[in-house]
């Protein structure tokens, strides 16, 4: 840690009056400690909506995934390698799975159903991750607020009433159609839950019947914008990150699809009930989740008195954990600069699961989509994967430089060359 965030740091008291340490962390870890800091309320949150909800999760998602192999496989050429730049694909791909998720509706690529809704949504978005990630002078010296230089300020007021509205449609129509429900007969009822799946929305809405005062409508929409700002970015991110690596480390990309080649075979695609039969898939996500930790900064309050590397920690300090230095710690990790996704197939690696490779965070405000995660970045990987052939474009290895903003960006789109795969042509062609 740079000394002059050290000195940042409150002196521990003596011996007798230390509290036993309840962080352990090593020492690149740490970054900033400061208080105090504005209490956030403990409120229950529901977790169990992202664990609880798989059935309606799962196949909207394997429906989107199998959208985008069609697009990447319609007019590609069995024989030649062509050029791909992936530039927002993965991470349009995981807005429309998260938005089916959450409304039943999808916002990018072909086959959108409402133009002028969708175009709406677009902008909402890159406005909000435009905002999330700019650095606000005001942020630093509040006084600066009065004057709002960067405009900042404004833009944020706009954005946030143009979200609100928009989130508060998604609710009326969801709240429409649960209404025209029970205006009519079983037969027709049927008819219609045969067409559409219950979304996330719909059932924020049921428990808002059986809790009213919790489940509000400004709770519900803070529920989607959270999902929507946390899961995307972090998720698209991390696919291009792992598809960068494997392309620049062929003999990791063999074995890979050596596994699944073994375990699925070329008769039909990879399925999300296969991820748990495909070990080496899952250590190439770990691994590259090491190298690259989508969510790299990660802000916890100590909730009591504590002590980290022997320095008093009061109650109510805010603390920034780094965990892309915590992954790439030489005192922990065997070479951490290399990509070895090996290093999770040792059996020592289960005993150090969640204290070394800590992604998602931990504690009580762990990453609550993490199965959720697994299972979109897993399925999008291991049919990438299946189905096509990659390769970088010449001798030079994929860029890899880390851009700037809050989920550890590229600095530059991936660009590689890909061709699907001879033996799965019959596969894809019934896409
Ligand atoms: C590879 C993908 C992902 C990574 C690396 C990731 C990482 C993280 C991390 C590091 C945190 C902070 C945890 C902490 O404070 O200890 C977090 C929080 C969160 N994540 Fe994820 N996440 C991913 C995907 C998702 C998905 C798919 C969703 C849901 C759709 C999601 C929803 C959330 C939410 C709502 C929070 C805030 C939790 C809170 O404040 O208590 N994340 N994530």
């Amino acid at each position: 840690m740079p000394n002059h965030q050290r000195h940042r740091l409150s002196k521990p008291p003596p011996p007798h009056r230390r509290p036993t340490p309840r962080l352990q962390l090593h020492k690149p870890s740490m970054v900033i400690l400061w208080r105090p800091l504005a209490q956030h309320s403990p409120h229950h949150r529901p977790r169990a909506l992202l664990c609880g909800q798989a059935p309606t999760v799962i196949e909207p998602s394997t429906r989107e995934i199998h959208g985008f192999l069609r697009r990447l496989s319609k007019n590609a050429d069995y024989d030649k390698l062509q050029k791909l730049n992936f530039k927002t694909m993965f991470f349009e791909l995981m807005l429309n799975i998260i938005m089916r998720m959450i409304a039943g509706k999808r916002y990018y690529g072909e086959n959108v159903e409402n133009k002028e809704e969708a175009l709406r949504f677009r902008h909402m978005v890159s406005e909000t991750f435009y905002l999330m990630g700019a650095s606000n002078f005001a942020d630093f010296l509040p006084f600066l607020r009065w004057f709002d230089l960067q405009g900042l300020e404004r833009r944020m007021a706009v954005a946030h009433k143009e979200r609100d509205a928009f989130m508060q449609g998604l609710i009326e129509e969801s709240r429409e159609r649960a209404r025209n429900k029970t205006n009519v007969n079983e037969g027709e009822m049927n008819k219609m839950e045969s067409k559409r799946k219950q979304t996330l929305l719909d059932v924020l809405l049921e428990n808002q019947v059986h809790d009213p005062k919790y489940y509000t409508d400004q709770t519900i929409k803070g529920i989607i914008s959270n999902l929507l700002t946390a899961g995307t970015d972090t998720s698209s991110a991390t696919m291009e990150w792992a598809l960068g690596l494997l392309v620049n480390n062929p003999r990791v990309l063999k074995k890979a699809r050596d596994e699944i080649d073994s375990i699925v075979g070329n008769q039909r695609l990879v399925e999300e009930s296969d991820l748990t039969n495909l070990p080496y898939l899952h250590c190439v996500l770990n691994e590259t989740l090491r190298h690259y930790p989508t969510g790299p900064v990660v802000i916890h309050e100590s909730n009591r008195d504590c002590a980290i590397d022997g320095h008093h920690v009061p109650t109510g300090t805010m603390i920034f954990l780094n965990l892309w230095a915590v992954h790439r710690d030489e005192t922990v990790w065997d070479k951490p600069y290399e990509f070895i996704p090996e290093r999770f197939e040792s059996p020592e690696w289960e005993k150090d699961k969640g204290v070394k490779l800590v992604p998602f965070g931990w504690g009580r405000r762990r990453c609550p989509g993490e199965s959720l995660a697994w299972r979109m970045v897993g399925l999008s990987l291991g049919l990438l994967i299946q189905c096509f052939e990659w390769e970088r474009e010449g001798e030079e290895p994929v860029d890899m430089t880390e851009g700037v903003g809050l989920t550890m960006p590229r600095a530059n789109p991936l660009q590689v060359m890909y061709r699907p795969r001879p033996v799965m042509k019959q596969v894809l062609s019934q896409l």
